[in-house]
């Protein structure tokens, strides 16, 4: 996607061929920024901080830390390591696991002397495919948008958190669809949810529509539920952090709420992922692990002013605890539709297998 008229992506080796370069998502909306990063810890920390984030970015960006950790150490224990070291990071998006286990996969084989060159590669593959992927949901989503839209007044469409191409390779999950409706022609005015406690709604997806000219609104998460009943919603389109082989979707935490008031509703709830993020060997949504982060999180609030000064404010009692889950579960009962690279199909362990037949009852 451009930002300010040039083609972005999210993550790309430099030209020497062995930095990773990434945006610094922490400082948007206010500053566009990028990182360098030359390690397999700095690979590890650039996630573990959220200066990536987003479940197929944080796979592309672990796929890159394998190869920095070849660099270091291309022994078999060192393929093992930035292995565990990677995964350690944050718990929830399967991506990460699915992106480390992809490319230990293809480098064991290997002579260490031949796993450098070959884990970059595997990297870059990795994240072409991420693209390619997202492209797709990208149109098979337009096709439902397109078909939900009854004319006249513009389609207006809820998400939660950020899954657009910040959150990926390029192109975005969620968003995808909704970019390649807007370039359809379809009017289009999405409800941005803020996405407590690290406004991923306010600071990313506003500041994304905002730059390629989509009409929004941001609102605050409890909004949702009275948008819906007014009839202020047509759809909601969510990404997912992790799908398990019955349908389940594990996204941010709030979407459970918003697909239960869509349902009482009667508002169409999809949930857009690629292949990367559907774990076949999780029966089911309960034995997704819950990233829990620092309870700071919610007890503060923080902002950041143009000149890159951070203020934050504590909100409640010194004395009261927080908790902080990032993640919740969406049951399949609630999602009107996956959409995926290969097309849209049911949440459900039939509808998965469907559409990924080799992977269905199988080891991802
Ligand atoms: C495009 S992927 C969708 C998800 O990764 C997204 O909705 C989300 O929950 C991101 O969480 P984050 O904690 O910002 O990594």
């Amino acid at each position: 996607m451009k930002v300010d008229g040039r083609p972005y992506r999210t993550i790309w080796p430099a030209d020497d061929g062995r930095t990773v370069v990434v945006i610094d998502q922490r400082l948007l909306p206010h500053r566009f920024e990028t990182i360098e990063l030359r390690s397999l810890a700095d690979a590890e920390v650039a996630i573990r901080d959220m200066a990536v984030r987003g479940a197929p970015l944080i796979g592309a960006t672990a796929a890159y830390g394998m190869a920095l950790g070849m660099v270091e150490d291309s022994s078999d224990e060192g393929l093992a390591r930035a292995g565990e070291v990677l995964i350690a990071s944050r718990p929830t998006a399967v991506n990460l696991a699915w992106a480390v286990r992809t490319v230990q996969q293809i480098l064991r084989p290997l002579a260490p002397a031949e796993r450098v060159e070959r884990a970059y590669a595997e990297a870059s593959r990795i994240a072409e495919d991420d693209v390619e992927s997202c492209a797709a949901i990208g149109r098979h989503g337009a096709d439902i948008l397109e078909k939900l839209w009854k004319g006249g007044e513009p389609l207006q469409v809820l998400t939660h958190c950020n899954a657009g191409w910040l959150a990926t390779v390029d192109w975005g999950t969620a968003l995808s669809p909704i970019y390649a409706a807007h370039e359809r022609g379809v009017p289009i005015h999405v409800w941005v949810d803020e996405t407590r406690p690290r406004n991923q709604g306010a600071a990313l997806t506003a500041w994304e529509l905002a730059s390629h000219g989509v009409p929004h609104t941001l609102i605050v998460d409890n909004a949702g539920g009275h948008l819906m009943r007014q009839g202020r919603v047509d759809a909601c389109i969510v990404g997912s952090d992790r799908v398990a082989a019955n349908g389940d979707v594990c996204n941010k935490i709030g979407t459970y709420l918003k697909a239960l008031a869509a349902h009482d509703n009667g508002v169409p709830f999809y949930a857009a992922m690629p292949h990367s993020t559907i774990d076949f060997d999780l029966a089911h949504g309960d034995l997704i692990p819950i990233e829990e982060r620092e309870a700071r999180e919610v007890t503060h609030i923080s902002g950041r002013a143009a000149d890159g000064t951070v203020t934050e404010v504590l909100l409640a009692p010194e004395a009261t605890p927080g908790a902080n889950f990032a993640f919740d579960v969406t049951p399949a009962r609630l999602v009107t539709a996956l959409i995926t690279e290969r097309g849209v199909c049911e949440a459900s362990a039939e509808g998965l297998a469907g559409l990924y037949p080799e992977r269905a009852g199988k080891a991802a």
